[in-house]
Order: structure tokens, then C-alpha cells, then sequence
């Protein structure tokens, strides 16, 4: 099914392919999140053009993520961190963000929507995902508010008996006119993981801004600051709040990169930024039996000043 996102009304929350849309909208924005990965696909503040980036044309397709939005990476980003090492594991930015979660009816209204994934509804083989926690059980809950502001809340709870831990990410694809001329405001002095280089080399962050370009930027930060994406071209500032979140991953593929993104045409990478909320790699998260995290972004508008 191929559907272009601006098409997207209220009618269409049921879709084709067993998909289901979820549209919110009232005086303060509107937004569109799909049952497949609680992947919101859409929001924009009243009046403004869309803050959250997809590529023009996309589909659904089982078992594939869908291009661009907001992928909730979990229980692994990327391909996987553990006991201090990289690890190989697919898919990439593990298996919630290609799976149906349970919408929670009771949770959607014109504002806000609530999913829920949990570890007995999942097949075997995907739980456990850690060789060496067996027994690992767990309910995950996901919540989208969007007015003029948008909060997204990841909160993981460990249902089983044993010690869990987990990776996660709100893989935020921020739309900007043009990335050649954005600039991300609020990391000096934050030291970071060059994941563009071999070993993932720590750098420390002497600019003020960080800026993009043909070439990828692809950095996991160890910064929780809020940030400012300034964009000359759309003439605004997307103001990103985050918390449970040690560090912040900033991510522009470059040209090359950029090009070869699933759906994507050419030039189509230049209108976005990642900026995730993020805990991987050695800030993964441990829970005891019972225990809970919650990992938050929240993204609000500005004229540029
Ligand atoms: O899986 P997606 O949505 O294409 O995103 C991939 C990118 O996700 C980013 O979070 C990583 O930092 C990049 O290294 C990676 O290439």
C-alpha cells in the first residue's frame, strides 16, 4: 500500500494491510500514529508545516520499518550493545517498532493516544532477546499527547522475576527547509561517540552548533540539555525537552546516505534532522523485578527569533 501522508484525514483510521491510523486534531495541532511500531507518522502545530519528517511516498510492509517519523527503537538501538560491547543483532533498533502494539481505547482521545506491548504477546524467539536473561519479561507502555506541543513516553516495566536490561530510543525525524542550513543548539561542551569513524572515537563538542552537510553526522551525545534546532529556511526553532534520557543521539545520513533511504527520492534527506531521546550502549537500562523507566521527548515550535 502506497500512501502519501498529506492525504491522511480522520476517516482513514483504518487502513488496508491491517494497519490502522490513529488521527488526532484539535485547536492546538494535529498528529497521525499508525498501530504498526506506535510509529507516529505525522504533527504539526496549528498552522505550521509538518515538525515531523517521512519521506513523500511510503508503505507498509510487515516485518520492515516504516520510513522516517518517530521509530520507538527498543529493546535495542542499533544493532545492540551488551555487557560493554556491540552486538550484531537484527533488526536494527530491535523489534517493537515492527510489531502491532495494543492500542489502549480507553487512552485515545483528540489529544492523546496510548499503546502497549507486551512481552507475553510476543513470539518466541523474540523474548528473550538477551542470551543470557532467559527469563526476561516485560510490559512496555507508549503514550503520544500533541496539541501545539508533542510529548512522546516510553515507560518500561520489568513483569518478570529477574533483572532486565534494555536499550531505547525515540527516533525523532525532525523536519527542516533545508539541513544545509540548520543548525542544532545546546551539545558545546558535550562529549560524543563519532559512530561515523571505526570504534566510535569520543570527541568533545567545541562549536556551538552542530551543523550538517553532504557528509553523514552521526553522533550519540552524552548530553540530557534541551535543544534548539534552528531553521532559516522555515523560519523557526523546534525546541526539543527530554528526560530519562543520558544521552542524545543527532543523526543527518549526508547525500549519499541520504539517497539511498528505503522510499526516499533524491534530495528528500535534506529535510530532516534526527535528534532521539536515547539510553544505549553503556547508559542501557537495568530494572529490577518490578521496577519501571520512563524515557520522554517533547518538541515544541518557535518563531526564529
Ligand atoms: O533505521 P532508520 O530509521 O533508517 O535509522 C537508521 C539510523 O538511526 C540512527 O539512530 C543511527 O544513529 C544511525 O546510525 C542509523 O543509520
Amino acid at each position: 500500500m502506497v500512501k502519501n501522508i498529506a492525504y491522511a484525514t480522520e476517516e482513514e483510521t483504518l487502513m488496508g494491510n491491517g494497519v490502522n491510523l490513529r488521527t488526532l486534531t484539535n485547536d492546538g495541532g494535529s498528529a497521525v500514529i499508525s498501530d504498526y511500531g506506535a510509529h507516529l507518522l505525522r504533527w504539526a502545530p496549528a498552522g505550521q508545516p509538518d515538525v515531523i519528517w517521512t519521506p513523500r511516498t511510503w508503505h507498509f510492509e510487515a516485518g520492515q520499518p516504516v520510513g522516517g517519523g518517530v521509530p520507538v527503537c527498543f529493546p535495542w538501538f542499533g544493532p545492540g550493545f551488551v555487557h560493554g560491547g556491540q552486538t550484531a543483532k537484527r533488526p536494527i533498533h530491535g523489534f517493537a517498532r515492527l510489531r502491532q502494539w495494543a492500542l489502549d481505547e480507553g487512552a485515545f482521545t483528540s489529544a492523546r493516544v496510548r499503546y502497549v506491548l507486551d512481552s507475553e504477546r510476543l513470539t518466541t524467539g523474540e523474548v528473550p532477546w538477551i542470551e543470557d536473561e532467559p527469563n526476561v519479561r516485560f510490559h512496555a507502555a507508549y503514550e503520544v499527547c500533541a496539541s501545539d506541543t508533542l510529548t512522546m513516553t516510553l515507560t518500561v516495566t520489568n513483569t518478570g522475576g529477574e533483572p532486565m536490561s534494555y536499550e531505547a530510543a525515540l527516533h525523532s525525524y525532525l523536519h527542516v527547509g533545508d539541513v544545509l542550513g540548520a543548525r542544532l543548539v545546546g551539545l558545546r561542551g558535550a562529549t560524543y561517540l563519532d559512530a561515523t569513524e571505526a570504534g566510535f572515537p569520543p570527541k568533545l563538542q567545541e562549536q556551538p552548533s552542530v551543523m550538517f552537510g553532504d557528509q553523514p553526522v552521526d553522533r550519540v551525545y552524552y548530553s540530557d540539555a534541551a535543544l534548539e534546532l534552528q531553521d532559516h529556511v522555515l523560519g523557526r526553532v523546534i525546541r526539543i525537552g527530554k528526560t530519562g534520557s543520558p544521552q542524545t543521539v543527532v543523526w543527518n545520513p549526508g547525500e549519499q546516505g541520504g539517497n539511498a533511504i528505503a522510499h526516499a527520492k533524491t534530495g528528500e534527506w535534506r529535510g530532516f534532522v534526527a535528534v532521539e531521546a536515547a539510553a544505549c550502549r553503556d547508559r542501557i537500562v537495568a530494572l529490577s523485578p518490578g521496577e519501571s523507566y520512563m524515557l520522554s521527548q517533547s518538541i515544541a515550535v518557535m518563531p526564529l527569533g
